[in-house]
């Protein structure tokens, strides 16, 4: 059974972060760890707090799992501060991790900061160009290249530049443009082009988190990035087409659909 680990926050409502991740990596048939990083407190309908986990105990969970388990992939998202990223990052080039995957979370759907502004440059310059592939939306894509995306030739401009940061795939993710929900690879070369019916449904509470992980999933099992990409997309499109009401606002994907 392939390990992955995912670095992220947790979600207290179980849609996105930390739970979404272990979710997927389950529902895909692999065994799920996890390194904390922050602890939200979160509802289908807002964050309401956030508290930070100190560097110090984020670097000793990676390195109870690194000095004992051999790791398939790993897939980052909330790092928060740039105090976190930096420990993430020297921590997994020392025990030379593989299958980096990058979900740069800056802004949850109901507008929540989970990313500092201060942390902004360390994302950029440090943690993406690490990354195998990195899973921009619009709105990071944006802010991470300073480039107004409208449409699809916004969005390979945006790609390629992010690409010159450094990680070896640059995936920007069009779930929030107003068309068909497509999402654009990039690999220094050429563009690969990924497109889903949109599923009209207000509950898709933790798609970006999905997405990144089962990519981390795929990768893991030994598909090339085309193909790990091409396989996440059909389980999260699945997903949205089976996400249900939870609460009062924004209800989860379904991460267990084919088994339930
Ligand atoms: N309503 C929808 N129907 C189908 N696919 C969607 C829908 N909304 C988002 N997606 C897809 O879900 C994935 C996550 O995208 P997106 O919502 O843009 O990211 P994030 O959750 O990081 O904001 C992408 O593959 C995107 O194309
Ligand atoms: C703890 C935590 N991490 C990430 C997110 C963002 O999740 P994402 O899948 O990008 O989208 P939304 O869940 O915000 O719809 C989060 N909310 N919480």
């Amino acid at each position: 059974m392939e390990k992955l680990l995912t670095i992220a926050g947790s979600d207290s409502s179980g849609g996105a972060g930390i739970q979404a991740d272990l979710k997927t990596f389950s529902a895909l048939g692999t065994y799920g760890m996890s390194v904390i990083t922050a602890i939200t407190a979160q509802n289908t309908q807002g964050v309401f707090g956030v508290q930070d986990v100190e560097e110090e105990i984020i670097y000793k969970q990676i390195e109870a799992i690194f000095t004992d388990i051999d790791v398939d992939a790993v897939k980052i998202g909330m790092v928060s501060k740039s105090n976190t990223i930096e420990t993430i990052v020297n921590a997994l080039k020392k025990f030379k991790a593989k299958n980096i995957v990058v979900d740069p979370v800056m802004v949850s759907k109901s507008g929540y900061h989970l990313l500092k502004s201060e942390a902004k440059k360390s994302l950029i310059e440090k943690l993406i160009p690490i990354a195998k592939i990195v899973t921009p939306n619009i709105f990071e894509a944006e802010v991470i290249t300073g480039i107004e995306i409208k449409d699809i030739k916004d969005m390979e401009k945006a790609a390629k530049k992010i690409y010159g940061l450094g990680p070896q795939y640059v995936l920007v993710k069009g779930g929030h443009l107003s068309h068909e929900p497509i999402d654009i690879l990039y690999n220094g070369e050429k563009f690969n082009y990924y497109r889903a019916v949109r599923i009209e449904t207000k509950n898709t509470h933790g798609t970006g988190c999905t997405l990144s992980s089962a990519i981390g999933v795929y990768l893991a099992k030994g598909f090339s990035v085309d193909k790990a990409v091409e396989k996440a997309k059909d389980y999260i499109t699945s997903a949205i087409s089976k996400s249900f009401p939870l609460g009062k606002g924004v209800g989860p994907v379904h991460h267990f659909y084919s088994w339930w």
